[in-house]
């Protein structure tokens, strides 16, 4: 099945949520324009890391997100991998994930299980609990969110077991410049080791703390690199063809071959 994507890498306005909505409709009525099946967003592009703020400025129950980005879908009949938003929950803010598909249906919520210590999440945000699986097109799906992708056996558990075996793995990120080498063969490894698509939108930009490393990407099946930006505001049109997978997962069959028995973790 033939899939064309559209990873919206943009800046993001620190802690100035009118503006980001302003730039999201405008890129994303530029991206329907080239037919495409899926558009991804960057992490926390509601609010970006103004985390000492986001008591106040996340959203409630994400439902301010989820009303502009249902109507985006269907007024534009594309699925939207809607990067993620600070969500306000009666046990705290989360970094939430949303997915839409063409009805305009919300058809999950992810939120970041992996907070990030070293930019101080833990302080501000609640961890969560669930997993990122998820169907598009009536395909396997799963999604995670920046940090997260550090964590192999986290991806594995979408992987196996639970009868699906995701043929994409969307990461949605605010990943920094300085450890972009990090993001880059990281993506890569879990395309290897998964065997799947993985469509990765990072920001780009910068904020009082941190310069945004762009580089988003999509990695067929075989670890290969189809198609990468650099690190200016763009969008990154791709096709993507999933029977690659199937492809890549007969010739060499790893997920047979597992020996979970031997396995400590
Ligand atoms: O793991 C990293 O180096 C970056 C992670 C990150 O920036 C995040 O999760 O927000």
């Amino acid at each position: 099945m033939g899939l064309k994507l559209a990873l919206i890498q943009m800046n993001i306005a620190f802690g100035q949520p009118n503006i980001n909505y302003r730039t999201v409709e405008k890129r994303v009525t530029e991206a329907v324009k080239e037919k495409v099946d899926v558009i991804v967003l960057p992490e926390l592009w509601t609010t970006g890391y103004d985390l000492s703020r986001l008591a106040e400025i996340a959203d409630p129950g994400a439902k301010k997100a989820i009303h502009f980005l249902s109507t985006l879908a269907k007024t534009h009949h594309t699925n939207i991998v809607a990067g993620s938003v600070a969500k306000q929950t009666e046990k705290g803010t989360t970094n939430t994930m949303l997915m839409f598909n063409r009805d305009g249906r919300l058809v999950k919520e992810y939120s970041k299980a992996h907070l990030f210590r070293l930019m101080n999440e833990e302080k501000y945000l609640v961890q969560g609990e669930e997993d990122g699986l998820f169907e598009l097109e009536g395909e396997p799906c799963a999604g995670v969110i920046c940090y997260d992708i550090r964590f192999p056996d986290w991806i594995r558990t979408h992987m196996v077991g639970t009868g699906l075996q995701p043929k994409v793995l969307y990461v949605v990120a605010e990943w920094p410049k300085k450890r972009i080498d990090h993001w880059r063969a990281l993506l890569i490894s879990r395309a290897i080791e998964n065997q799947c698509y993985v469509i990765a939108c990072n920001r780009v930009g910068s904020d009082p703390n941190n310069e945004f490393g762009g580089h988003s990407m999509v990695i067929g099946p075989w670890g290969e690199v189809i198609s990468e930006a650099q690190e200016e505001e763009t969008i990154l049109y791709k096709e993507i063809d999933l029977k690659a997978v199937d492809i890549v997962r007969e010739e060499i069959p790893v997920f047979e071959d597992r020996r979970p028995a031997l396995y400590r973790v």
